[in-house]
């Protein structure tokens, strides 16, 4: 009989140092309750995740994988990323985004006043980070053959203006996504340049991704929140949390239920990394009226009334069907 404890052991073995850690010191209560699968839920079978690592992510729903993105990669990434603050390029539907703390400031063309890139979909040089094949490789273990695009972010998070809105409440990605089945969706995170504690890594809540969407609403921050950086109110704040820290390339692949946030950047650089949510074609579109999601809807719709200049006509449906790219497969039904 193999234990849990025993099994997270060998699990650790596949963390850098500073995570196996931060995991092996939880307290034996928390070690516990990783429960013995009864049968693989949330990987398939394509070679590519070693047993150990299956078991890893059934059981924390998040992977890191070192080094998985070439420094090449990475700064053509950044290139792009600078021409693109500069104006130098165009990219429709490309939103650009201010820290709260800087948004109502005199506007600077200039890198250091985005806060993050979203819905880089149509930008052919940064949209080959979501169709790098050994990331596809991975992203299959989740989702199947056919790989749908359905969210892209280059956040560079800004040295924290005094007012702690740097930081990104605790939150599940599942909120802000109006398609299920959460197990066939997967975000993939690259750190772009070394992160840590300092320049506010990912934290995430091992094992949240086997519990269900809880409620998501601006958290109370005296020093403001960004517009859309829902949180969690009520989640444990007992529950073991790991700190993502991660050298420049290397990528987490995590659940969309797995609750995770991001903290201060107390350093004076500026944070990069970038994103893509996949989800399998197959997934198919839900009606969010009555659920916990209406709040983000709202907004989504709100913004894009605005954005399109359009009143009411966009479902929030409809607008992700528009962004959603097909990177491998067939485009079957989102
Ligand atoms: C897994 C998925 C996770 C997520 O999707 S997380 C977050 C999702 N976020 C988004 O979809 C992006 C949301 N942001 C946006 O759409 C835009 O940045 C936003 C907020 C509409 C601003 O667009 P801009 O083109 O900059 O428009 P603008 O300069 O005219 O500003 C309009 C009003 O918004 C304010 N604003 C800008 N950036 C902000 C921020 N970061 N937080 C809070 N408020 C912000 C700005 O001050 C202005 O306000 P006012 O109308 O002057 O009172
Ligand atoms: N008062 C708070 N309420 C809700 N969430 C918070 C609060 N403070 C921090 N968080 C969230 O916890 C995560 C980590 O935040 P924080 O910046 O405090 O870093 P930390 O985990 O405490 O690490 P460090 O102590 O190294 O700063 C982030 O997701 C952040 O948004
Ligand atoms: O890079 C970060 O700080 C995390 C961002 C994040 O979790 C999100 O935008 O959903
Ligand atoms: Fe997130
Ligand atoms: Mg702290």
């Amino acid at each position: 009989m193999f234990r849990a404890a025993d099994r997270l052991r060998v699990v650790l073995n596949h963390l850098d140092p500073p995570t196996a850690h931060i995991v092996a010191s939880s307290t034996s209560a928390q070690i516990a309750s990783y429960s013995h699968p009864q049968s693989l839920r949330y990987t398939l079978d394509n070679d590519v995740l070693s047993p150990e690592q299956k078991l890893f992510y059934e059981e924390n729903g998040f992977i890191l994988i070192k080094n998985l993105v070439s420094e090449d990669d990475i700064a053509r990434f950044r290139g792009e990323f600078e021409r693109i603050c500069k104006g130098e390029v165009h990219i429709p539907g490309l939103v650009v985004m201010r820290d709260v703390a800087i948004a109502k400031s005199e506007f600077v063309k200039d890198q250091k006043a985005v806060s993050k890139l979203q819905d880089f979909q149509e930008d052919p040089e940064l949209f080959r980070y979501c169709s790098l094949p050994q990331i596809l490789k991975y992203v299959e273990a989740f989702t199947g053959p056919n790989i749908m695009a359905m969210h892209t972010m280059l956040i560079n998070k800004p040295p924290d203006a005094g007012k702690k809105t740097s930081r990104h409440p605790m939150h599940q990605d599942l909120h802000y996504f109006p398609f299920r089945p959460a197990d066939k969706i997967v975000c993939s995170w690259t750190a772009m340049e070394k992160v840590d504690r300092r320049n506010g890594c990912l934290v995430v809540l091992p094992g949240t991704h086997k519990g269900t969407l809880k409620e998501h609403d601006y958290p109370d921050w005296e020093g403001g929140v960004n517009k859309m950086y829902h949180g969690i109110r009520d989640y444990d704040p007992q529950h073991l949390r790991v700190h993502l820290e991660m050298e420049k390339g290397d990528t987490v692949f995590f659940h969309p239920l797995l609750i995770h946030g991001s903290g201060m950047n107390s350093t004076q650089g500026f944070r990069k990394a970038i994103s893509c949510h996949y989800a399998s074609a197959d997934c198919y579109y839900i009606d969010v009226k009555g659920t916990t999601q209406e709040n983000i809807e709202k907004e989504v719709q709100e913004i894009a009334a605005r954005k399109y200049a359009m009143e009411d006509s966009i479902k929030f449906q409809d607008a992700w069907a528009f962004r959603g790219r097909l990177v491998h497969g067939e485009r079957t039904s989102l």
